[in-house]
């Protein structure tokens, strides 16, 4: 039981590893993370504010895997061109695009005043 359990996280771990390894939008993704992640310890985030922001990049991560299994799994059943096989990446590719839509806006509402407020003027 606890076995199949442990082994299922190892591949989980297994498929980020291996979409970030090829994936180029997955690596700038880990760095805007990093830099993230060290803006809010710089400006001391609370923990409100920590917690909105994990969610945001949790959602852009998911969405991101997301759209990678789908682009994988299309390329598989589909490598020739298909109307429905570029339909499938279109929309896995939308909700990319609106779970960076809602990261630019948590960031923008969190990190906006802040880097405001240091601003040189
Ligand atoms: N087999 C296909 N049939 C029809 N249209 C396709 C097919 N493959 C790709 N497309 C179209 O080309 C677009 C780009 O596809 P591609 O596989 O290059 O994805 P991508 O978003 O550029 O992925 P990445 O840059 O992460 O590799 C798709 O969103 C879709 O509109």
């Amino acid at each position: 039981m606890w076995h199949r359990q442990v082994a299922s996280f190892g591949y989980a771990f297994r498929g980020i590893w291996a979409a970030l390894r090829s994936e180029s939008h997955l690596q700038f993704h880990a760095v805007a993370t990093v830099v993230v992640i060290g803006g809010g310890l710089y400006f001391r985030l609370s923990l409100t504010e920590w917690a909105l922001v994990a969610l945001a990049v949790a959602g852009v991560w998911t969405a991101e895997l997301v759209n990678t299994a789908i682009e994988t799994l299309t390329n598989l059943v589909s490598p020739d061109f298909h109307p429905l096989a570029g339909k499938a990446k279109d929309v896995a590719a939308g909700a990319v695009l609106l779970a960076g839509f809602g990261a630019v806006a948590v960031g923008g509402c969190i990190f906006g005043p802040k880097i405001w407020a240091v601003w040189p003027r």
